[in-house]
């Protein structure tokens, strides 16, 4: 069998660029395509990745379109990361830049368009589909603000017939179920979907159903992340943006719509640190959906400095439950504080790729979890 994969990721800001940047450690992976809102690189050879990583360095398309003229409609993937994070011009980081000096992250020219492979589009997602039959595999790497923006993506694939794989690194609990929705327009068309399956919703969930093998009753599994970004915040906006989301008094209409002062304003009155408890990560539901404990028995919280690269706190999953011989206890799985947030995605979200490839090779169709597949390194 072959055992190499060519694959296209969808968004190149902050996730997404790493994406490629792991790839290149890994066997057996060709990236062909990407793309982000603005641009998008194909080549069945194999994309030149250097050249990419070089050109969207400290220049991702992370905002909307700058000029406003788009608005931001649920219907229009413009919805997707919402409103205000356009910042246009200047040079690029000092080390001190803020929200608006030093990144072009909107505009005509920002991202992949600066790459010497890329095409400016309007249709970046609808480019990729029309490439997918030289596609075996799909990384989303798109922000959710927008609910439904995944979904409705793994849809648009669905509908122009496409037989392989589909991974995302989504949070949001509720949009797990409205993939299940589509479970039958994904089998039809042949696709196997991993969802969730970034590092949390993803590796710890994965970690969390390992950790509870011991158990033939679990009663609770907690999961607290330290991710330290002072030197990656730049890139990766999209993300903290949707963190803020699952703070007290925030929802993800407030947090779309913040400009990019105001979200400094909020870090500044947190001294650089985000505390989030009870946040909505899917790894509820998907630990649900495995048969490991009710979603309601699982909590999901983290501290997220963004002035400094060392981890707050040591991210670590416990699950605590009963043996089969009435001992309770509670088995522990902890990350080094040396591994990156970006390593802790794209390591796993690679590895399920590869996983759900082999899968979707053997005709398995349909949507998984992470704590459903082991993945492949
Ligand atoms: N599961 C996890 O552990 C985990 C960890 C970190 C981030 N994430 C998720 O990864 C996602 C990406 O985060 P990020 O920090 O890379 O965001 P980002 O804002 O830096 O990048 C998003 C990319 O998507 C592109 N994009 C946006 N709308 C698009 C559209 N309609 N069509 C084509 N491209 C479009 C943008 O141009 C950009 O390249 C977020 O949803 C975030 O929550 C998950």
């Amino acid at each position: 069998m072959d055992d190499d994969v060519t694959f296209a990721v969808l968004g190149t800001g902050g996730i997404g660029r790493r994406t490629l940047d792991v790839a290149r450690h890994k066997d057996g992976l060709t990236p062909v395509a990407a793309c982000d809102r603005n641009g998008v690189a194909v080549d069945h050879s194999g994309l030149d990745v250097d050249e990419l990583l070089d050109a969207t360095e400290g220049n991702i398309a992370s905002g909307p379109e700058a000029d406003g003229d788009t608005p931001a409609t649920p219907e229009s993937d413009y919805a997707s990361d919402g409103g205000a994070a356009a910042v246009e011009g200047g040079s690029v980081d000092d080390g001190t830049a803020t929200a608006t000096d030093g990144v072009k992250q909107a505009g005509e020219d920002a991202g992949i368009v600066a790459s010497a492979q890329g095409e400016p589009t309007e249709t970046p997602i609808d480019d990729v589909i029309a490439e997918s039959d030289g596609i075996d595999a799909v990384l989303l790497a798109l922000p959710n603000l927008e609910h439904d923006f995944i979904p409705r993506v793994a849809e648009r694939f669905a509908g122009a017939g496409y037989e392989g794989v589909l991974v995302d690194v989504l949070k949001r609990s509720r949009v797990i179920g409205m993939l299940d929705d589509r479970t039958d327009a994904l089998e039809e068309s042949g696709i196997t979907f991993v969802c969730g399956a970034g590092a949390t919703p993803g590796f710890l969930t994965g970690a969390a159903a390992l950790a509870a093998q011991s158990f033939v009753e679990v009663e609770d599994v907690e999961i607290w992340w330290g991710v330290g970004l002072k030197s990656g915040y730049e890139d990766n906006r999209g993300t903290v943006r949707e963190d803020i989301a699952h703070l007290d008094g925030y929802d993800i209409e407030t947090a779309r719509e913040m400009s990019e002062e105001a979200i400094e304003e909020l870090i500044a009155e947190h001294g650089g640190q985000l505390e989030f408890h009870d946040m909505e990560h899917a790894d509820d539901v998907l630990l649900e959906r495995a048969g490991i404990c009710d979603a309601e028995d699982v909590s999901v919280g983290g501290v997220l400095d963004v002035r400094s690269d060392e981890k707050p706190t040591t991210t670590t999953v416990r699950v605590t439950g009963t043996t089969f011989d009435g001992e309770r206890g509670t088995n522990t799985f902890e990350l080094d504080d040396a591994t990156s947030m970006e390593a802790n995605v794209n390591g796993p979200a690679l590895g399920y790729l590869k996983a759900a490839v082999l899968r979707n090779r053997a005709g398995d169709y349909g949507v998984y979890g992470p704590a459903d597949v082991m993945p492949s390194f």
